[in-house]
């Protein structure tokens, strides 16, 4: 029930004005257009794609911003709520907070050289959101291959959509704590690839926990198929990166995305649709926020 063609009458400039938004953060921090990516499918995967996850935490209100796999790690939310102020400036309490999202993640995409794709929209902002929620429906960088199945069937993803959607992880950076029992204890991993790691990665918890490493080391931020390639080499960051092409049921689609980066941007688009229609509030239901941060 989302359409591609929602604000057309009713705020002819939101695409554009968002587009502009993200394209001067991107050239600005180019990070950022991984940040706002990930921002995306951790709304989406939590109570679907209705902007839960811009909720702050308050002292009354207990949200998904200090849940662990956001805490200390999701950033971005000061350029979403700079955009929603450009947003609202324009079309007064019209353009949801979710669909930002949904559009600065393609934005952020094409900004680093990545495919574009036809965001659908019509998303309504919830009213709640829900930290053990968080916690149960994300994936976490431990996760072998059948946990991160499991959790991408949950929200109706085949193993192509997984694999496709881990390509995400061609832009971006990770902290030590989430990639350390991958560089010291798994074996599938390049034994240069992970001695260098290991130089700002100390073995010690606690010791250099927030050091980052580039999840796509040969080109981090242009938005390609390098990732594919890297895994085929062992040169996966996270245990969960390299579990997709460890002789296991995903590694010809991996192999495929490698060799092709027509078939990965086409299968990338494609997933990033899917995910985009995850549970999404629409008519009457939820609101549009009118700042991202808070509920009306
Ligand atoms: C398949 C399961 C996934 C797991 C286990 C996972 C896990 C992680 C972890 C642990 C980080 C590093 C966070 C930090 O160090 O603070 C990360 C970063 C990132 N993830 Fe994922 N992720 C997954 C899927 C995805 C998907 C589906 C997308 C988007 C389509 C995505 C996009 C990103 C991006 C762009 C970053 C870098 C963010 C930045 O630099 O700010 N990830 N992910
Ligand atoms: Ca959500």
């Amino acid at each position: 029930q989302l359409s591609s063609t929602f604000y057309d009458t009713s705020c002819p400039n939101a695409l554009s004005t968002i587009k502009s938004a993200v394209t001067t953060a991107v050239n600005n921090e180019p990070r950022m257009g991984a940040s706002l990516l990930r921002m995306h499918f951790h709304d989406c995967f939590v109570d679907g794609c209705d902007a839960s996850v811009l909720l702050n935490d308050t002292a009354t209100f207990t949200g998904e911003q200090g849940a662990i796999p956001n805490k200390n790690s999701l950033r971005g939310f000061t350029v979403i709520d700079n955009i929603k102020t450009q947003v609202e400036a324009v079309c007064n309490q019209t353009v949801s907070c979710a669909d930002i999202l949904a559009v600065a993640a393609r934005d952020s995409v094409v900004a680093l050289g990545g495919p574009s794709w036809t965001v659908l929209l019509g998303r309504r902002d919830s009213t709640n959101a829900s930290k053990s929620n968080a916690e149960s429906d994300l994936p976490g960088p431990n996760f072998d291959l059948s946990n991160l199945t499991q959790l991408f069937a949950n929200k109706n993803l085949n193993v192509t959509d997984l694999v496709a959607l881990s390509g995400g992880h061609t832009i971006g950076q990770a902290q030590c704590r989430f990639f350390r029992d991958h560089i010291y204890n798994d074996t599938n991993i390049n034994s240069t690839f992970a001695s260098s790691l290991q130089g700002s990665c100390p073995r010690a918890s606690g010791s250099g926990d927030a050091n980052l490493a580039p999840l796509d080391a040969a080109s981090p931020t242009t938005f390609n198929n390098d990732y594919f390639t890297n895994l085929v080499s062992q040169k996966g960051l996270l245990h969960s990166d390299q579990e997709l092409f460890n002789g296991g049921s995903a590694d010809s689609t991996v192999r495929s995305f490698a060799s092709s980066a027509s078939a990965f941007s086409s299968a990338f688009t494609a997933a990033m649709v899917k995910m985009g229609n995850i549970s999404p509030k629409t008519g009457s239901q939820g609101q549009i926020r009118i700042s991202c941060s808070k509920v009306n």
